[in-house]
Formats: structure tokens, sequence, C-alpha cells
């Protein structure tokens, strides 16, 4: 297999900006016991043809280290030797890229994104009513309704593959996992991070807002 030759600045910059969110999302605490998972995509894009850095497999994702992240291809396979492995939701990443030409997916788990996403699972979504935040999304119209999908959570990662593929809603830039986390993506990481950050201000404010009003309404 032959690699798309990508220059070596926009590979550091990758490396750079995941340095940054990885750091900034760890002040947050958002990457307790060993979890979330972050990537960012170089080069030229096709569906079948992309790479992308991503961090490895099971680090302690509060410290910087010189073994933090390695390049993969569309299917997840190192495009350099490597002890190092991606992480083991790597398919997950690769999926989403396949489907939506993102630059970049942040996963992280939460609390309020686990919570929320038992809550509903019979529904297989989290419906949002008129709250400011959906516009984070770049949906404009008053009161906007969403809902953000939820997804079966398996320890066999390829066995989500085909639910996510089926799941994905083109205007919502992110998918839940049922008790596990939220993988949010965007064109490029400035626009992934805003994304995840709404997202966790609304599974807040639902997982509130259903607290205070439960058997009320
Ligand atoms: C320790 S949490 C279980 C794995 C997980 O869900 C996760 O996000 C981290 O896995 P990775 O292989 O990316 O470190
Ligand atoms: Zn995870």
């Amino acid at each position: 297999m032959s690699f798309q030759k990508i220059a070596l600045e926009d590979k550091q910059r990758a490396l750079s900006e995941l340095r940054d969110v990885k750091e900034l999302f760890a002040s947050r605490g958002l990457f307790p016991g060993t979890s979330g998972n972050l990537s960012i995509r170089v080069g030229d894009y096709k569906p079948d043809e992309f790479q992308f850095a991503i961090t490895a497999s099971g680090k302690d994702k509060t410290v910087h280290t010189p073994e933090d992240y390695l390049f993969v291809d569309q299917d997840g396979k190192p495009c350099e030797t490597t002890r190092l492995k991606p992480s083991a939701e790597t398919l997950i990443h690769c999926e989403i890229y396949k489907l939506t030409g993102a630059g970049a997916i942040f996963h992280v788990h939460t609390v309020f994104n686990s919570v929320i996403s038992e809550y509903f699972w019979d529904r297989k979504s989290v419906p949002v009513d008129g709250v400011e935040l959906i516009k984070g999304f770049n949906i404009w119209e008053e009161e906007a309704h969403i809902d953000i999908p939820i997804v079966s959570n398996f320890a066999h990662i390829p066995s989500i593959v085909p639910e996510i593929t089926e799941r994905i809603v083109q205007n919502i830039p992110g998918i839940l996992l049922r008790k596990h986390g939220i993988y949010a993506w965007g064109a490029n990481a400035f626009e992934a991070k805003r994304h995840l950050e709404a997202f966790e201000f609304i599974f807040e404010y639902v997982y509130r807002l259903e607290m205070l009003t439960r058997g009320t309404r």
C-alpha cells in the first residue's frame, strides 16, 4: 500500500493542534480514566483515501509524551512503522471521516453525556427544544428542535460502525454511544471543539431541566 505524501508542516500543524486541544480538555477533566480520543485529518481527502493523526490507545491524556499520537489511513492502519497502537475506537473515526469529510473528530466521556444517552435510549435520540446553543451547530431557525442520535455501544468496536453509518444525521455534527460518550466533529479543530462544547452544554441543560420538571409536565 502506498500512502499519499503529506507535507511535513501539515502533519506538524495537526500534532500541535491535537496537543493544544488535549491539554485544554484535560484541564477541564474530560479524560477520566484514560477515556476519550482525538483526531485531526491531514492532506487531501477522498472518501476512500485519507489520513489522520489520532491519539494512541490507553494513554493518560492529561500528560504529554513523545508517544501520544500516530498517523493512520482510512482503514485505521498506521501509515508508518511504529510500536504505538491507535485508539481502540479508530474505526469509528474512520467511518465518520468517510461519511462526513470532516477535518477533526473529538470524543469524550462525561457523566452528563453518559446519563442522557441511557435516559433517552428507548427513543434512540435526545430531543432538544429551542436551546440557544443549537446555533453552535449552525442551525439558526427560531426555537429549533433537534434530535441527537444515540447508537448501541459494544465492546467489539467494528459492531458499532454499521449503526453509525445508518444513524448519522447530516446537520447534527455528533453522535452519542449509549452509556459511553459523544463523538463530535467539524471541518477543523476549532469547529469540532465548538460542537463538542455545545453538545456538552445541551446534555447538561436537558438533564437538569428533566430533573426539575419530571412529573410536572
Ligand atoms: C478507558 S475508557 C474505554 C475505552 C474508551 O472508550 C476510550 O474512549 C479510550 O480508548 P483509547 O483506546 O482511545 O484510549
Ligand atoms: Zn470512548
